[in-house]
């Protein structure tokens, strides 16, 4: 008999922590004897979040767009195939931090009525320390984005909770039982959380129903049904030659506030290996990387209305340096 595939979305904005809580949810799956197959969307179109995940796991990449406009035919046909050629026995979906959940449902949902899958539930991931501050400034399209992202969830992932204290862990778990009354809230260091209660909590139609537009505590309407992240804009930046690593810090250090997410693979002039780097809300990480097959150095930066101009004059005055 063939039985249907369960298949998991990730939500969650921009350096919440999906990649970091897929990477778990394959170890774990694994851990049980069982095949996972993986989905993964980003918005530039180089695929370094695939570098974390290991090599056998069978893997399907969407690039160069978001799964809920440019490329939401291509999940379809990605998550059909994926199931069809692989035949894994668990699928985790990870969306671009800027994706609007509702359409990511919707897609996911057209694809189940002919591909075999069963929706089992939509993880959203919170970083702790970015929402405050923007529950407290009660504002702006990625705070309405973080909320919708909540509202949809069957179960919410309150991560880099080491970030902030627990009155403001609690303050913060009121507000999400405001916007999903439904959905069990999990407090995480780097996603580490027990499995087995998280995955149990697939959908119900209460949960579904969380997921439609209401009025908020803050008397405004959220704004489902648009696509959420026009105001998202990204630049790619192709490196001519290793750069060092200490102008390379000092230049992330100094990004405007517009820039809230960074990442991308680097060989510096000044160490041995090739690196990962992750910035996410004012916070920077050194992966060492190993990649196959032939990938340039390159960095993504992500943010709202800043100047590609000047941020490449400075990534180019970096690559200069020394010659
Ligand atoms: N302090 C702290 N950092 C964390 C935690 N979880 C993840 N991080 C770091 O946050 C950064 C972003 O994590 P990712 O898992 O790549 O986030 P993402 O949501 O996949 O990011 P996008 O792919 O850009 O949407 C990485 O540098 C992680 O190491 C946590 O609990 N605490």
């Amino acid at each position: 008999m063939h039985n249907e595939v369960p298949v998991y979305l990730l939500s969650g904005f921009l350096g919440s922590g999906k990649t970091t809580l897929l990477q778990r949810l394959v170890a774990h799956w694994q851990e049980q004897g069982l095949k996972p197959g993986v989905i993964i969307n980003e918005l530039g179109d180089v695929n370094l979040d695939g570098l974390l995940v290991e090599a056998e796991v069978p893997t399907a990449e969407l690039l160069g767009g978001c799964i809920c406009c440019t490329v939401r035919e291509d999940l379809a046909g990605e998550l059909a195939m994926l199931v069809e050629r692989d035949r894994p026995d668990v699928v985790v979906i990870e969306a671009t931090g800027a994706a609007n959940p509702i359409d990511l449902l919707d897609s996911a949902t057209e694809t189940a009525m002919y591909a075999g899958i069963d929706i089992k539930g939509l993880i959203t991931v919170a970083d702790a320390a970015h929402l405050l501050e923007l529950h407290r400034n009660r504002g702006g399209r990625t705070y309405a984005l973080m909320q919708d992202q909540i509202r949809c969830a069957s179960v919410v992932v309150l991560n880099k909770i080491d970030r902030v204290s627990q009155e403001e862990a609690g303050e913060l778990e009121r507000a999400i039982a405001e916007w999903n009354a439904y959905a069990p809230v999990v407090r995480t260091v780097r996603c580490e959380a027990d499995f087995g209660m998280l995955l149990g909590t697939a959908f119900t139609p209460e949960s579904r129903e969380a997921g439609t537009p209401r009025k908020t505590s803050a008397g405004r309407f959220s704004m489902l049904g648009g696509s959420g992240h026009e105001h998202v804009t990204s630049y790619t930046h192709r490196f001519a030659r290793p750069v060092d690593s200490e102008r390379f810090e000092a230049l992330i250090a100094s990004l405007p506030r517009e820039i809230y997410r960074a990442k991308g693979l680097l060989t510096f002039s000044d160490t041995a290996s090739r690196f990962l780097f992750q910035y996410a809300f004012r916070e920077l990480d050194f992966i060492k990387v190993t990649p196959q097959g032939q990938l340039d150095d390159m960095a993504v930066f992500i943010g709202e209305h800043f100047s590609s101009a000047d941020l490449r004059e400075k990534l180019e005055e970096l690559e200069t340096v020394g010659e």
